[in-house]
């Protein structure tokens, strides 16, 4: 079998900014006379290399200013590479950031066709699609306004028809659908869905991890303006919440620090070391369970201080971190002793009725004030065999009759 054809072709491609900064009032009395800003290289992408095939649905995900708009954007041909080269094949729509595509003094009606044009449709064609662009759009009252006085959901409904009316080969989407409101995100997402059975490919810049999950059959994921991971999204996304997990806890260090050089309470250095999962008796380590089973969760934790006044916590999450189930000692309405140095602890968890399929067991340990002092996200992995009636994360012993009569 033949593999489908490469329809975007990111080839070594960096992206240099030049940022200007406000100079210092210090700098400012040094260089006196000259200009009160300087010059900043900043690297958004660098060394990116990409293929995707036609046909594919490709999740681009990362932190905030990891890149890809930038990246998006290149394959728009609305920014050019510093180095490196982009090529694209077929017709392609895009729905980049809101104000880009639509002339903010046009009305609704004039930047249809001005769209429709600048994507290749001609008059005709377009007259033929307009009314149905404006009836999924569903803001035909507004179609002679100027686009200027658009709500934002207004204007993404608009440039969403216009990009899935001209029959592109390729759809690239940025997180703008976001500000459509429900209804509409749904009636959008129908219909990437649709384009997907009709092999189109569609690029999807989102911060939705479940979308990407449900809809992409692969994930880029970009951190610092470098491709971290790129495959399957579980495997991908993965990749993304443990950076995430790493920025996280980055930050209460951070604060912890700030803390110390302030002179401020901060919470005292404790951390969670692991979980096991064993059987409801401690006896022996378990890894996989059928739907009802019992589980014992032994949690390890350091104090590197004295640790008084605090609350530990255990759940499960799916694996794109959705929370399934979590608990901690103040909702158990269990009192800790203050701790110092390693302790355990376990949480027994009866009769748990999960779906089939994998879980992730996060622990953390947190001030009673509420503030998190450490997170593990992946403290432990369950893994839960089905019983093939049922989909879902709930597993239930559903019957099914008819009603007589
Ligand atoms: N025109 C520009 N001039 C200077 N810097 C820019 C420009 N456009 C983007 N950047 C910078 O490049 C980096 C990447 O931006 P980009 O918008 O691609 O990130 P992103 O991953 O899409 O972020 P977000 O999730 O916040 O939308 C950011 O640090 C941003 O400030």
């Amino acid at each position: 079998m033949t593999s489908p054809p490469t329809v975007i072709k990111i080839d070594d491609v960096s992206k240099r900014f030049v940022i200007r900064k406000e100079k210092s009032l210090k700098e400012r009395v040094v260089n006196f006379g000259r200009s009160n800003l300087h010059k900043e290289d900043f690297w958004a992408l660098r060394n990116v290399d990409v293929e995707i095939q036609s046909g594919s649905t490709v999740g681009l995900v990362g932190p905030n200013g990891s890149g890809k708009s930038t990246l998006l954007k290149m394959i728009g041909g609305i920014l050019q590479p510093t180095s490196g080269t982009v090529s694209l094949r077929g017709r392609l729509a895009a729905l980049l950031e809101l104000g880009a595509g639509f002339h903010p003094d046009l009305t609704g009606r004039e930047n249809v066709y001005l769209n429709a044009s600048i994507l290749g449709l001609s008059r005709q064609q377009t007259d033929r699609y307009f009314d149905a662009i404006v009836d999924f759009s569903g803001i035909e009252r507004f179609i002679d306004t100027q686009v200027k006085f658009y709500s934002s959901g207004m204007y993404v409904r608009l440039a969403f028809s216009v990009a899935v009316h001209v029959d592109p080969d390729v759809l690239l989407v940025d997180e703008v659908l976001a500000v459509g409101d429900e209804p509409f995100q749904r009636k959008c997402l129908e219909r990437i869905r649709g384009f997907q059975h009709e092999g189109r490919t569609i690029v999807l810049v989102t911060h939705g991890l479940d979308q990407v999950a449900e809809f992409c059959d692969r994930a880029i994921v970009l951190e610092h303006g470098q491709v971290m991971a790129d495959g399957a999204p579980r495997e991908a996304l993965r990749v993304l919440r443990a950076d995430f997990e790493a920025i996280r806890q980055d930050e209460v260090e951070r604060s912890q620090e700030r803390a110390e050089t302030t002179g401020a309470a901060r919470p005292p250095r404790a951390r969670v070391l692991g979980a096991q999962l064993l059987t409801p008796d401690g006896g022996e380590p378990l890894t996989t369970i059928e739907p009802g089973d019992a589980i014992r969760v032994r949690v390890q934790i350091q104090a590197d201080e004295k640790l008084e006044d605090w609350v530990l916590g255990m759940g499960l999450d799916t694996p794109l971190g959705a929370v399934v189930y979590g608990t901690n000692t103040t909702l158990l309405g269990a009192r800790l002793d203050p701790v110092i140095g390693t302790a355990s602890f376990d949480f027994v968890l009866p009769d748990l009725r999960l779906g089939e399929g994998a879980y992730a067991v996060h622990v953390a340990v947190a001030g009673t004030n509420g503030l998190e002092i450490h997170r593990m996200s992946e403290a432990s992995h369950l893994e839960v065999r089905g019983s093939g009636r049922g989909q879902g994360q709930l597993s239930v012993d559903t019957t099914f009759s008819p009603v007589a009569g």
